[in-house]
């Protein structure tokens, strides 16, 4: 049994964040055992309809703001082709469930409404006690103003403002934790859409370049990259671990960095020896991971209003969360005649548990009732399903209430020499990519201090004392 300084499990962006950040301080010695076949993770493009499309991460967010998103300005390096995304005009894309669009006057009224709420629960959200005692919902904030949102339009519009961005109804979303979020608070309101031919991951690709061997055609050749290893068991202590695969290879190290999803946390897939401590357990499974769907349609020809003030449509059905947010990809892939539709939560695991001719036929009805009986059939369909797929269990970690800073930091808390990294561990940016990123950044630097200093303490405070 080969002996390392470090093993990093996972090689999405946090992962490899890590590994170069360890590698940069002088930890070579480093293994990343990675269960696809594949790096980035939850960043990944597949071709559809002949088009490179993003189904994990597509955005960008948070940029032009006081602070540089890190993601940016790698993507600004490396020359991807991005869009920024315009939201000002759905107050004249909303359409009713039976047909006809909203009067853009009724749709401006309920976006106004809604962001007067969020203005206030802001407010209210910087005087909670930093405990996190105190924290609520962002729907029983809306109930504290006398504000649930009921009819269709209010639905939606609450659905583009929440859900949309948490994959989690407002019920459950940490207001004190969500509400201002730390993204766009540092780094800018602005997202962009990322269209390119090499993917998003081409980002995550690149960092892993800037330390891992390439043979003369790009491609990773380093022996410290093992892909297809899905590890089964880690037993841990305070000398070191050794971490098992499924194809029944064992590996030795002083440290292990455990960047799998929470989702995969929360699942039976990684046996840790010893049972991880109560305290972990707890906090793991009260952190959300959340189930977002991108549906991509391809049809014979366009039949929706195409121009930029055109890209982003709501449908409000009664049925909350049905089908939608659409997106067109006139500006990204003219001529593609490609619709997205995003569903997320239970929609999504419904949807994931059903055969696509199903999804098909339920979104071709939806878009009926927007566009008329007349349109073409779509021709093809594209569901990812990440919440069904052992290595992710979801899309993204969502703060839901009841978890203050105590659990948050008890998940990111290494046991002896078992360190966690992941999007879910952010201190600021849980959800995202750069969060991802940093995360990377901040469990090597553990780990490195760990090294050089022979411990590393952590101090997780009691509940009350925050
Ligand atoms: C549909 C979707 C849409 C999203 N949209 C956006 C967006 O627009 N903007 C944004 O900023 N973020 C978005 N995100 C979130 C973003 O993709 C993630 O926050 C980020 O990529 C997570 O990186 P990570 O390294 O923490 O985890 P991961 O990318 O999940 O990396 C963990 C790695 O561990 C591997 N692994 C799992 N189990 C094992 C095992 N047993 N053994 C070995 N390896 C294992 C996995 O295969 C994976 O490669 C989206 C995510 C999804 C899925």
């Amino acid at each position: 049994m080969d002996s390392t300084s470090v093993i990093i499990i996972g090689a999405g962006m946090s992962g490899i964040s890590a590994a170069k950040t360890l590698s940069d301080a002088g930890v070579k010695d480093i293994l990343i055992l990675e269960a696809t076949n594949r790096i980035g993770g939850r960043i990944r493009n597949t071709y559809f309809a002949d088009l490179s499309v993003e189904t994990g991460a597509n955005w960008i967010e948070g940029v032009h703001g006081e602070e540089q998103n890190p993601i940016w300005e790698m993507a600004q390096q490396l020359g991807l082709r991005t869009f920024r995304s315009d939201y000002s005009n759905l107050s004249s894309n909303t359409y009713k469930q039976d047909g006809g669009r909203y009067e853009k006057a009724a749709v401006e009224a309920a976006i106004d409404e809604s962001e007067k709420i969020h203005s206030l629960g802001e407010k209210y959200s910087k005087t909670l006690p930093p405990s996190g005692r105190n924290d609520i919902s962002i729907s029983t904030f809306q109930r504290l103003e006398n504000k649930i949102p009921s009819t269709p339009l209010e639905m939606i519009v609450d659905y583009y403002s929440y859900d949309y961005e948490f994959a989690e109804p407002p019920r459950v979303t940490s207001l004190q934790n969500t509400v201002p979020l730390p993204t766009f608070d540092d780094f800018g309101d602005n997202v962009y859409f990322v269209a390119d031919e090499r993917g998003y991951k081409s980002l995550v690709y690149n960092l892993a370049t800037m330390f891992l061997k390439t043979n003369s055609q790009g491609v990773i050749v380093d022996p410290r990259l093992q892909l297809g290893k899905v590890v089964t068991e880690i037993q841990y202590s305070g000398d070191g671990a050794t971490v098992s695969t499924d194809d029944t290879s064992s590996y030795r190290a002083d440290f292990v960095l455990v960047s799998v999803s929470i989702g995969v946390l929360q699942s039976d897939l990684i046996k840790f020896n010893p049972v991880l401590p109560k305290w972990k357990i707890l906090a793991l499974y009260e952190f959300d991971m959340a189930v977002y769907t991108k549906i991509f349609l391809k049809f014979p020809f366009k039949f929706w209003p195409d121009g930029d003030d055109r890209e982003f449509f709501l449908y409000a059905s009664k049925r909350r969360g049905y089908y939608p947010v659409w997106q067109h990809f006139e500006k990204q892939y003219p001529g593609a005649n490609i619709l997205m539709v995003t569903v997320t939560d239970e929609e999504s695991r419904r949807i994931e548990q059903q055969d696509e001719s199903t999804t098909k036929t339920e979104a071709m009805e939806v878009l009926r009732s927007m566009f008329g009986k007349d349109i073409p059939q779509a021709t093809d369909i594209l569901v990812p399903r990440w919440w069904s797929n052992k290595f992710f269990r979801g899309s993204f970690s969502n703060w839901p209430l009841g978890v203050n800073r105590h659990e948050f930091d008890s998940i990111k808390a290494p046991i002896k020499r078992l360190y966690f990294t992941g999007e879910h561990t952010s201190e600021h940016y849980n959800g995202y990519v750069h969060g991802a990123y940093l995360a990377g950044i901040d469990s090597a630097n553990m780990i490195i201090q760990h090294i050089r200093d022979g411990f590393f303490e952590v101090e997780i405070k009691p509940k009350d004392s925050y």
